[in-house]
């Protein structure tokens, strides 16, 4: 097909406003799929998506579209992850693509995902075709709607395409406007092979297979290529488009969106937002905007039964090879024993490898309390990276702690602005900016440590606006704060699974309310046993659990040994799931409980 008669969009959506659903309706007015083919939401292919009803790998597609001017065009729709942990990777698909759709729920009206997703779509220039989805539902409001894309999103009201993505209205209106508004792709005057590669998968049959945008040049089996940010050649022994299966093709041009397969063997060879070209023909430069991508939360993750630490490597060794951006490495610690420190791309990242480990891989595991990653200065003046508090060099050596800060922006009902700036200043955050969205709304921007809002930020914002607030984040730098390393001692010995780093001002409350936690969990011993919070040597928190004289065989009276022994047995067996920690025995699930329970 002529790179005139080509178009690439993306949709991008706050989550729930019917991307997915948009997306099927255009598969099947196009025909490319049918309905008997298609399945409940043909996108959304991986299980867990579909359970949680959300879109987190993209999967582009091609259609064939005849037009009301009588040609056919080949529409490319690259379809992108609508979480935050996975910006990177919608700023490259977007990157491949020269238009967007912008949904809009005619009901709730612009979120703060729209905003951010905008803000990356015109980053890359990309012409916007704003679609006013759910116009069949009662609460519809089209004026209101209508004012918020002149006043926030300053595009002109008639521009909007509605639509009912549930009962197929304005689908055709929709295709038209992808035809007429989106600039075909053009290619560079060298046509040397540039070809973006905006996402990858790994198949455990054909190995590594990157999806690509080309560029300029072309691409075919058999030819010799190279990477700019890894250091090998291949050969490429395959490449096609999705229709939406992947359909070997004899060869990619400049304008293409499809796939290429080369001899890689695990996902870490090819880096998303990485340039392709010729061995031979090289361009002089990769395409712009790549960057190394870096995990932002961190866990250690141990196996609940000590045997299974081989399974378990395993098992991250294979979801390795198909996401690159999970990294693992082995670790020890006292409590747990033998287990992981896992780095990855944000929180529901995190719960994805968790899940997938559980499910895919049956392993049953605990993972630590998530810890984002910080900069510390020591007084030496050497720089390191810390993703582990017990890795955290001693107060006295530390010059300077660096933690990473994100800017939110939270989308509210004018009425909960009190309780969400409360909410923001308990963690420590900042407000920038307050702006008018319409009559009811308010939109916040806030800059907060990434530390406080990883675990329950959402849910309480969520709650305190009875679902109407949301809101989306991005990264925004590093700030030197004041941070330390809180321990946790039982019986005198520290406990290693519960090292966090924290601020100064809220380490005594923290402290407190752990120590509380632990001491209901942990049985009576013997001996009193002190749980104690510290900073650097420093006690900041104190409870302790009162002795106990247990003798289990104290019921049994006169002589019935066997019943004796079968008792003593299963004493020892209740042992062996107890971890030592010097003289006190603590019941593996007792770690589960404090760091399952949350803060
Ligand atoms: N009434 C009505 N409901 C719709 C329409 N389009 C989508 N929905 C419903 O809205 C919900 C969310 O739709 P999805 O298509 O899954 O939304 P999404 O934007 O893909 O969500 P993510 O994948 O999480 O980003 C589903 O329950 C759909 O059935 C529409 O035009 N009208």
């Amino acid at each position: 097909m002529s790179i005139e008669l080509t178009r690439n969009f993306s949709i991008i959506a706050h989550i729930d406003h019917g991307k997915t659903t948009l997306s099927d309706r255009l598969l099947e007015f196009t025909q490319t799929i049918s309905q008997r083919e298609q399945q409940d939401q043909l996108l959304d292919a991986m299980d867990l998506e579909r359970e949680r009803g959300i879109t987190i790998k993209s999967h582009p597609v091609s259609m064939y579209y005849k037009a009301k001017d009588g040609i056919t065009y080949q529409l490319n729709l690259l379809d992108t992850p609508g979480h935050v942990d996975f910006s990177y990777e919608v700023s490259r698909s977007l990157a491949a693509c020269e238009g967007a759709l912008l949904i809009v729920d005619a009901a709730q009206g612009v979120e703060a995902q729209t905003l951010a997703n905008l803000h990356l779509a015109n980053e890359q220039d990309l012409a916007i075709i704003p679609v006013i989805n759910k116009i069949d539902l009662p609460s519809c409001d089209l004026p209101k709607v209508h004012k918020q894309l002149e006043d926030i999103i300053c595009i002109p009201a008639e521009e909007a395409v509605p639509a009912s993505a549930k009962n197929g209205i304005g689908i055709e209106d929709i295709l038209e406007a992808v035809v007429k508004r989106v600039p075909p792709p053009v290619e560079n005057e060298d046509k040397l092979l540039r070809a973006s590669v905006f996402d990858s998968i790994y198949d455990n049959f054909r190995g590594v297979v990157s999806y690509v945008r080309v560029m300029s040049g072309s691409m075919k089996r058999g030819q010799r290529v190279k990477l700019f940010h890894t250091p090998n050649t291949y050969e490429i022994k395959e490449v096609g488009a999705f229709t939406p299966a992947m359909t070997k093709r004899d060869q990619l041009v400049a304008g293409d969106v499809g796939y290429v397969i080369c001899n890689m063997k695990s996902a870490a060879e090819v880096k998303i937002g990485d340039t392709i070209t010729d061995n031979t023909h090289q361009c002089p430069e990769p395409l712009p905007g790549f960057k190394e991508i870096q995990p932002m939360v961190f866990s250690g993750i141990y196996p609940v039964d000590s045997s299974d630490f081989e399974a378990l490597k395993v098992a991250m060794g294979k979801l390795q090879i198909n996401d690159a951006a999970f990294t693992w490495q082995s670790e020890s610690s006292v409590a747990l024993g033998f287990g992981f420190r896992c780095g990855f791309l944000g929180l529901l990242h995190m719960e994805i490898i968790q899940e997938r480990l559980r499910r895919e891989f049956d392993m049953d595991i605990i993972s630590t309390y998530p810890s984002v990653i910080y900069e510390v200065t020591q007084t030496d003046g050497e720089e390191i990276l810390v993703d582990n508090p017990c890795m955290l060099p001693e107060a006295q050596a530390i010059q300077e702690i660096r933690e990473p800060i994100v800017r939110i922006y939270v989308m509210t009902p004018g009425d909960y602005i009190g309780d969400i700036m409360k909410l923001v200043m308990d963690k420590r955050g900042e407000l920038e900016n307050t702006e008018t969205i319409d009559d009811v709304r308010v939109m916040l921007t806030c800059t907060i440590p990434l530390s406080e809002i990883l675990v329950d930020f959402n849910d309480k914002l969520k709650s305190m606006t009875r679902g109407y607030g949301s809101m989306d984040y991005e990264h925004a730098g590093y700030k030197a704060g004041k941070l330390v390393k809180m321990d946790i001692m039982i019986a005198g010995e520290p406990v290693d699974a519960f090292s966090t780093i924290v601020d100064r001002d809220k380490a005594e409350a923290y402290g407190r309310h752990l120590a509380a936690k632990l001491k209901e969990v942990i049985p009576q011993q013997l001996f009193v046993v002190a749980i104690q919070a510290c900073i650097g040597g420093k006690i900041i928190a104190r409870e302790s659990i009162s002795a106990m004289r247990k003798n289990v065989t104290a019921k049994c009276y006169g002589g019935d040994i066997s019943r004796k022994r079968k008792l003593l047995e299963k004493q020892k067996k209740g042992k062996a799931k107890m971890k030592a920690i010097g003289k006190v025995n603590i019941p593996q699930d007792s770690f589960i409980k404090v760091l399952k329970s949350g803060d």
